[in-house]
């Protein structure tokens, strides 16, 4: 009975726990809606050092347990972007997404709704991680594009680093960046949602001109020579207005954020989440400490980038460090 049991545990896959890191846009070009009803993009994505856990487990009993910040806002069931990956993954390999067996345990470090990727990131992780558990031999870029089938977002969260995105931001080159950035990250204290900020964008540009980000080349070059003052006179976001426009009280964000000794300062993709650009890892520190006192938002964080992309961390679920955090 006592071996019987024994090799019955033995066969049962141990949990795999996949890291995966937060974006920001640094420069994000906004075209015109197309008939799709997405916009075309010409976009700069980088990974932060803000991150989730994902572990996928075997489970009779299939379901998602979601835990840290942010957590009691998340789905626990289909409309969850990881379930939704473990759907397509399942349909895939010819499993029952309705019966996948399998469970998610997600562990939010990335604020929900934040304009940073949060829900892409957790199903890119998803893609990664069931791709080990069931042996499905998948490369980067088949997994990319099951990715791209879930959200915009997701290949980037698989990919990582920095990434120059078109098409509807799915289509990804590497970036040469070298040098490490440091940002400090002003959190909302409520999200916004992604479509209802492209709508005002359009909404907005339906009534007058909003300004446009320029060419996206001097971006690149800065990123190359690593030079944080260079790169802060470049930073762009045409969903700025929009996110401002749908939530007043950014601008005082933003420009706390350069009071406090920030080089600049730009909403992170769709928004409410501020990022700003430091000179080093003291500067942003310090920025970090000043602003969590101006009152002006939920919470700082430190962060730097680039960082990898999703990654398998063990086949152990691992204590994720807290990451360095002022409450405001
Ligand atoms: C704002 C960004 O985070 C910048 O990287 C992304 O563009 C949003 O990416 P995402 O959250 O993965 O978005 P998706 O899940 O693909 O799309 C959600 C919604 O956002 C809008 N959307 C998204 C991407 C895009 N290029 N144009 C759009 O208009 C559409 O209304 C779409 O229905
Ligand atoms: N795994 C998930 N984590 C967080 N939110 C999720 C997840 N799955 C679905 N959602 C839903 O998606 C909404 C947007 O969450 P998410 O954190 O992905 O936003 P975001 O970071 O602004 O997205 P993006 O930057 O890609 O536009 C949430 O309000 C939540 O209802």
């Amino acid at each position: 009975m006592g071996t019987y049991a024994l090799s019955v545990l033995s066969v049962v896959p141990t949990p795999i726990t996949v890291r995966v890191p937060a974006k920001v846009n640094l420069h994000l070009s906004v075209g015109d809606a197309r008939p799709d009803g997405y916009h075309e993009l010409v976009t700069v994505f980088q990974a932060l050092s803000m991150t989730d856990e994902v572990t996928v487990l075997v489970a009779e009993e299939p379901g998602i347990d979601v835990h840290g910040e942010g957590a009691d806002s998340v789905p626990t069931g289909a409309s969850n972007l990881a379930w939704k990956a473990v759907q397509l993954l399942a349909e895939h390999s010819g499993r029952d997404p309705e019966e996948p067996g399998v469970r998610l345990s997600i562990n939010k470090g990335i604020p929900v709704a934040g304009g940073m990727a949060g829900g892409s990131a957790d199903a890119a992780a998803t893609l990664l991680a069931l791709n080990q558990l069931w042996r499905l031999e998948l490369g980067r870029d088949e997994l990319s594009e099951f990715g791209a089938k879930l959200g915009s977002d997701v290949p980037f969260s698989l990919q990582g680093g920095t990434a120059l995105g078109t098409g509807r931001g799915e289509r990804l080159v590497p970036v040469l960046a070298r040098h490490t950035f440091h940002w400090v990250i002003a959190l909302d204290r409520r999200g916004l949602s992604t479509p209802a900020v492209y709508t005002e964008l359009d909404r907005l540009r339906e009534e007058s001109r909003p300004n446009r980000v320029g060419e996206v080349e001097p971006l690149l070059e800065a990123l190359a020579s690593g030079d944080p003052r260079q790169l802060a006179l470049l930073l762009g976001n045409d969903l700025q207005a929009a996110a401002v426009s749908l939530r007043p009280g950014l601008r005082r964000t933003l420009r706390a954020g350069v009071q406090a000794g920030a080089l600049a300062g730009i909403v992170s993709g769709s928004g409410p989440t501020c990022a700003f650009l430091c000179t080093d890892a003291d500067a942003a520190v310090r920025v970090a400490a000043e602003l969590s006192g101006a009152g002006v938002c939920r919470t700082v964080r430190v962060a730097h980038g680039p960082v990898p992309g999703a990654k398998l961390v063990s086949e152990e679920p691992a204590h994720r460090p807290t990451p360095p955090q002022v409450h405001a």
